[in-house]
C-alpha cells in the first residue's frame, strides 16, 4: 500500500528535523512542503500571524479545531507559558496518527492534548470531561463551513469568556464568507483582518482575529 502525503511529511521530519526542537520541526515541513509536496499546513507567513496573536493572548488554555500533521499544534504549544495546555481536535484517525507522533517528536507533548473525534460531538465535552473552564484561545483551520456552527457552539457551551480570542486561517482562499459575515455582524465579537498569502503561495489568503466581548 502506498504511504500518504502526510506519512511522507512526517518521514521528512523523522529523517531531518532536530527531536526535541519545535523550531527544527516546523522549518522541516516548510521545507518539505514548498519543495516537495504542498500541504495544507498554516506555513510560515500566516504562523508568524498566528505567533503574534498566541503570544499576545497568553492563554492558559487553547484550543485548535483541524489538527491535520500537527504543523501548528507544534507552533501554538511551543509559545505557551508552563502549566498551559492545548487541546487540538481531528477526526481523521490517519491524520491524527501522524499528528501524535510529529507532536512527540518536536517534544512539546506534556503541552498537547489530540481529541480524536469531530469538533460537534468534542466541544460539548471539554467542561466535564476535559475539565476545561473557559478557553483563552482558539485557532480554527478545520473545514471552513464548520466555522460558523462551531463559534455558536463554543458560546452555547459557555466555553468564551470576555476577551477570548478566535482566529480563523484562510478567509480569502478557500475562504469562511458566512463565518467572516457572523462575526463582523455579531456585537458579541470585536473583530481584525489580516491579510497574508496562502502558505507554500503566492495567492492572496487572511486570517480573521474575533475578540469574544461577552
Ligand atoms: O481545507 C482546508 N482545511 C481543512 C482542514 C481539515 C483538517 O481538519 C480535520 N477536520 C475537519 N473538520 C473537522 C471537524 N472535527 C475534527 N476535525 C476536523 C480534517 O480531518 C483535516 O485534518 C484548507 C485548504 C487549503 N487550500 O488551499 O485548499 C488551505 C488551508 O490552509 C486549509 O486549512
Ligand atoms: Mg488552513
Amino acid at each position: 500500500m502506498n504511504q500518504s502525503k502526510e506519512q511522507r511529511i512526517l518521514n521528512f521530519v523523522l529523517q531531518n528535523a532536530v527531536r526535541g526542537d519545535p523550531c527544527s520541526v516546523l522549518d522541516t515541513i516548510d521545507k518539505y512542503c514548498s519543495q516537495k509536496e504542498w500541504a495544507m499546513n498554516v506555513g510560515d507567513e500566516k504562523g508568524k500571524i498566528l505567533d503574534k496573536t498566541v503570544e499576545e493572548a497568553n492563554p492558559s488554555v487553547a484550543l485548535e479545531l483541524g489538527t491535520y500533521c500537527g504543523y501548528s499544534a507544534v507552533r501554538i504549544s511551543r509559545l505557551l507559558k508552563a502549566g498551559a495546555r492545548l487541546l487540538t481536535v481531528e477526526f481523521n484517525p490517519e491524520f491524527a496518527a501522524i499528528a501524535k507522533q510529529m507532536i512527540e517528536f518536536a517534544g512539546v507533548q506534556d503541552k498537547v492534548k489530540l481529541l480524536e473525534g469531530p469538533s460537534e460531538e468534542i466541544i460539548p465535552q471539554l467542561k466535564k470531561k476535559y475539565e476545561v473552564d473557559t478557553l483563552d484561545f482558539v485557532f480554527l483551520d478545520h473545514w471552513k463551513d464548520r466555522y460558523t456552527p462551531d463559534t455558536i457552539l463554543l458560546q452555547e457551551c459557555n466555553l468564551l469568556r470576555k476577551g477570548s480570542v478566535l482566529l480563523a486561517d484562510n478567509v480569502i482562499f478557500p475562504g469562511a464568507p458566512d463565518f467572516l459575515n457572523y462575526v463582523r455582524k455579531s456585537p458579541h465579537f470585536q473583530c481584525t483582518n489580516y491579510p497574508s498569502h496562502l502558505e507554500y503561495m503566492q495567492v492572496e489568503d487572511a486570517m480573521e482575529k474575533a475578540v469574544f466581548l461577552g
